[in-house]
């Protein structure tokens, strides 16, 4: 019997301005291998899983069984190997990836009933904001919406040279905790502020201007509520420029902090910068110079 190996990519949302809009998609990854059996098992694997359900309340077996319902399918019985080395509430999409990978795999094991588009308009609606579950599913920076008409979206391929460093903290902070401290309303003068800086990121991200990431990055609409739960995070968003950065922003809910810089230089002071902060704040955590991944999720039958 043959197996469907899944692999759906971590990503970071937001990039400061493009609230529930803007994401881009990062080479970590959540791995699922199904294998159809005569009795489902559902395996999750590694120390990062080691709190997850071994049995169908497993997130990715539900949206499994989701997208099975979508079909107007049963799924069929399968061993469910899951592996992810996506740091899980760290505001790197661990929740996208996982839900994407449960969708593509059971849309592969019934043989595709469900087309691009439709897989996409379900992702986003069950994580309730499309820009996780986009660049998870199409790799690059995506910026998409999602309202009463479905999804619509653009995918950009990264500018030339653009890097991504982030920082990710060793404490978790769930976005349902994070998008509870956000304010039901604004003024018109914070949404004329948010809509002209993310369509100013967008632009400057399709052209390759580099130059104006610093000044489009900038966002009161989460970040100045959710500063309170991420040490140091205003700092960054303040000085990081001064180390190397092209812009900062905290990536998806938090707590990871996302800068990007130019690719052909040295990245070492922003590093050295940024655990400079952890350490001031009495955190602790890594920092990663990454790629952006411009694949998406991708599919493997052996
Ligand atoms: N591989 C997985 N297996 C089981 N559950 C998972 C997996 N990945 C994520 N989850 C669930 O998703 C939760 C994290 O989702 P949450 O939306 O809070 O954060 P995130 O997706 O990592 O960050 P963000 O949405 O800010 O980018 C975990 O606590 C866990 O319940
Ligand atoms: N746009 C979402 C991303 C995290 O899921 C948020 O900031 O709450």
């Amino acid at each position: 019997m043959s197996t469907i190996t899944v692999r759906a990519p971590a990503s970071s949302a937001n990039l400061g301005p493009g609230f529930d809009s803007l994401g881009l998609s990062l080479p970590l990854y959540t791995t699922l291998r199904v294998t159809p059996q005569a009795t489902t098992e559902i395996i999750p694997l590694g120390e990062a899983l080691a709190g997850t359900p071994a049995d169908e309340r497993n997130y990715l077996y539900r949206a499994m069984q989701r997208l099975a319902r979508a079909a107007g399918r049963d799924l069929p019985p399968a061993r469910v190997e899951i592996e992810t080395d996506v740091p899980l509430a760290r505001g790197l999409g661990s929740s996208a990836s996982a839900l994407v990978a449960g969708l593509v795999a059971a849309n592969e094991l019934l043989g595709r009933p469900l087309d691009d588009p439709a897989v996409l308009e379900l992702a986003a609606r069950e994580e309730g904001h499309p820009d996780n579950v986009a660049p998870a599913l199409l790799g690059g920076i995506v910026v998409a919406t999602l309202d009463k008409a479905g999804t619509h979206h653009v995918r950009l391929d990264p500018p030339a040279h653009l890097g991504v460093t982030v920082l990710i903290p060793d404490f978790e902070l769930s976005t349902e905790k994070a998008r509870a401290v956000l304010p039901r309303e604004y003024s018109r003068a914070d949404a004329v502020h948010a809509l002209s800086h993310a369509a100013l990121l967008t632009a400057a991200l399709a052209t390759g201007r580099l130059d104006l990431l610093r000044h489009a990055m900038q966002d009161y609409l989460h970040q100045t509520w959710r500063a309170p739960l991420v040490p140091g995070l205003s700092d960054i968003l303040e000085e990081a420029t001064r180390f190397g950065a092209l812009g900062a922003a905290l990536s998806g809910a938090g707590p990871t902090v996302l800068c990007f810089h130019d690719a052909r230089h040295a990245t070492a002071p922003l590093h050295a910068y940024l655990h400079g902060v952890m350490r001031r704040n009495g955190l602790t955590g890594r920092t990663l110079d990454l790629p952006i991944d411009p694949h998406g999720v991708q599919v493997r039958r052996a």
